[in-house]
């Protein structure tokens, strides 16, 4: 069949149905399809396909989050007085590729404490690093200066035949990298040439991307799937693409998974919500890999799940599962633009404002700047402990608790953006800026069913900013908003703060700038009023947002700590069943979380090789 948006009358049953076919997905399809020709795969992926041109060229990655959009989907929270007042739009992959061929291609790794502190057998840092290392091809070289690294490191940490290329890709802004360097180490950071080295914190490095060396995304199944649809030698992996499944069937004593039911998404088919759905046979196993937001709802829908949910929503309980859909955590995001000195052409802001004309334009020209995602330092940063006092004494206590011995965690991330990440109030003249995004929430919210069907709506809290130690979170942004404009009022093109920044007072020493020229040479740091702590922490509540880094709705831990899967990635309860994608995380990372979910796919392959007695390849 290969790929098809219909499934042939005759593909009844197969072996192996995987449930979404996003990062994870098309990883553990593609995996077991090499391992044994016989068996049969059926991947089914509620988007399109991913071959469009707004997938294959980096920079056309914002076209992909317009509202319109048919290749990602959009959760929507309930509103929260936590943050405003207001809903929180949470988008996740709608395509095949899912999450990976929509992503803004920031390659960022894991720390290896955040792997160890899964405390999950055969989940340690040092189990998962042939994981990542099989899953990708690094290219060290920096095109843009930049130190190039180690030798021996990159063999250590990155891999160097796997099919997903990471480089710099064929575009940057050297410029504005080297003033924000130059700016950051001022204030103690340390350019490290690969801080993928998952152990490093307060240091600094050159983005590598999701994107190849000829400027080409590099995401899951333009490089796991769409290779072996076309080699001719997978005819066992099917993709069915367009299409919903509503939920697992079981056997008749509902304890083993025997397949799916499906209908056609009425995003491409106005007529496929009123038609019947249909069933689709799994002979040995069914894989979940509908990421955060969708895999606890399908689970929910067939019947797994905290039985009071279920009830409410009118479905039988199979399994009292209590942790599904709950604990989901994402990383909190703010957005800051600052006005700059820098040509339209040294800032991606002449791309995004079409004044370098279309994308199809640009296409037509082979232009290298196609090859480019406009992220190019990140920075995990930790608070000395004159910054932790200053954020209050309950701050320090919790810090004392989860941080302060714990040196490899950082608090924060920062994001240098060439161009203004608030598009929403960008101006389009020439400007830069960053983005923060905490990481270790301690907030948790959840995603649940109303009813038994697609189309009951999702009962969706992201829990940002909300319970007991949820304003910590708050006082984290805090530090990060001082932390990053210190570090940006210090670059020599920095011109003041677009509107994308804390109303303060007029009258204070942190009301925003406009200036004509830097700030004199020995610049010193801000100092800020209770009275501006509470104007930055309302905005903080006021404007944060998604980092798109959604996980944990079906932890990988113990039933009794409400887990929803074993170390094998088995659904408690029944056999049959597994899931495998970022919900599974039993625990936060450090990091962009495609890397992340990358990995769970190598490693959920291999142990659904080892399970159906394949050989591992
Ligand atoms: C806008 C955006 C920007 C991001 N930027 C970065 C970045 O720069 N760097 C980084 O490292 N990470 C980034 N991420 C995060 C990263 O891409 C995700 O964490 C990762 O892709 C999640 O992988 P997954 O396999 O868990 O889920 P997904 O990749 O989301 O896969 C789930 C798949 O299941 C499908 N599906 C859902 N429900 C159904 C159903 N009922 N029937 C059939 N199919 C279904 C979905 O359509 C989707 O394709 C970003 C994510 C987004 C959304």
């Amino acid at each position: 069949m290969g790929l098809s948006t219909e499934l042939p009358a005759a593909i009844e049953e197969v072996d192996v149905i995987v449930v979404g076919g996003g990062t994870t997905g098309c990883v553990v399809a593609a995996r077991l399809a090499d391992a044994d020709p016989s068996l049969e795969i059926l991947v089914i992926e509620r988007g399109p396909n991913n071959e469009l041109p707004t997938i294959e060229y980096p920079a056309a990655f914002p076209a992909n989050l317009a509202p319109d959009s048919k290749t990602t989907y959009f959760n929507v929270s309930k509103p929260s007085t936590h943050v405003g007042n207001r809903p929180l739009v949470v988008p996740s992959g709608g395509v095949l590729g899912g999450g990976s061929s929509i992503n803004f291609m920031t390659y960022s790794r894991a720390q290896n404490q955040d792997l160890d502190a899964w405390d999950t057998p055969g989940w340690s840092s040092d189990e998962l690093l042939p994981y990542t290392k099989k899953s990708e091809t690094y290219h060290s070289q920096y095109v843009d200066g930049g130190q190039g690294s180690n030798q021996e490191d990159e063999g250590k940490n990155h891999g160097s035949s796997g099919p997903i290329h990471v480089s710099r890709g064929t575009y940057s802004a050297p410029k504005v990298i080297d003033e924000f360097m130059t700016a950051a180490a001022k204030l103690g950071l340390q350019e490290r040439p690969d801080k993928s080295d998952i152990d490093s914190i307060n240091s600094m490095w050159r983005i590598h991307r999701f994107i190849s060396h000829e400027g080409k995304r590099q995401d899951a199944a333009t490089c796991y799937v769409h290779p072996r649809l076309r080699d001719g030698k997978h005819p066992n992996l099917h993709v069915l693409v367009e299409t919903q499944v509503a939920r697992v069937l079981f056997d008749n004593q509902n304890v083993r998974a025997i397949g799916v039911e499906v209908r056609r998404n009425p995003l491409f088919d106005e007529e496929a919500a009123t038609k019947p759905l249909r069933s689709i046979r799994a002979r040995k196993m069914v894989v979940l890999s509908c990421g955060t937001c969708a895999t606890p709802l399908i689970l929910e829908r067939s019947g797994i799940g905290e039985a009071q949910v279920l009830e409410r929503a009118g479905v039988s309980v199979i399994v009292d599962l209590p942790g599904v859909g709950n604990e989901y955590e994402d990383h909190h995001l703010l957005s800051y633009g600052y006005k700059s000195a820098f040509t339209a052409d040294e800032t991606g802001d002449a791309l995004l404002y079409g004044r370098m004309g279309s994308i199809e334009d640009l296409i037509k020209q082979n232009h290298k700047i196609l090859g480019w995602n406009a992220q190019e330092v990140q920075c995990k940063i930790r608070p000395n402990q004159e910054e932790v006092d200053s954020l209050g004494l309950e701050f320090r206590e919790a810090w004392d608790a989860e941080f302060k011995d714990r040196p490899e965690k950082p608090l924060v991330v920062l994001n240098l953006i060439a161009g203004n990440p608030d598009m929403a109030r960008a101006t389009g003249d020439p400007s830069i800026g960053t983005t923060a995004f905490t990481v270790y929430p301690f907030s948790r919210g959840s995603i649940h069913i109303t009813g038994s069907t697609l189309d009951d709506p999702a009962d969706f809290d992201t829990g940002f900013f909300a319970g007991e130690k949820g304003h910590l979170d708050v006082r984290k942004h805090v530090f990060a908003y001082k932390k990053q404009r210190e570090i940006m009022r210090r670059m020599s093109s920095y011109r003041g703060e677009c509107d994308s920044h804390p109303p303060f007072a007029a009258d204070s020493p942190a009301a925003c700038v406009d200036l004509t020229e830097a700030l004199a040479a020995d610049v010193q740091d801000i100092v800020y009023s209770a009275d501006d702590d509470a104007v930055l922490e309302k905005w903080i509540r006021d404007n944060v947002g998604t980092t798109w880094h959604s996980l944990g709705t079906c932890k990988m831990q113990a039933r009794e700590k409400k887990g929803v899967v074993d170390a094998k990635l088995g659904v408690y309860g029944v056999k049959g069943l597994k899931v495998a994608d970022l919900s599974i995380a039993p625990g936060n990372v450090a990091a962009n979380t495609n890397t992340t979910a990358l990995m769970i796919g190598e490693k959920a392959a291999d142990i659904f090789i080892e399970e159906l007695g394949l050989s591992l390849t």
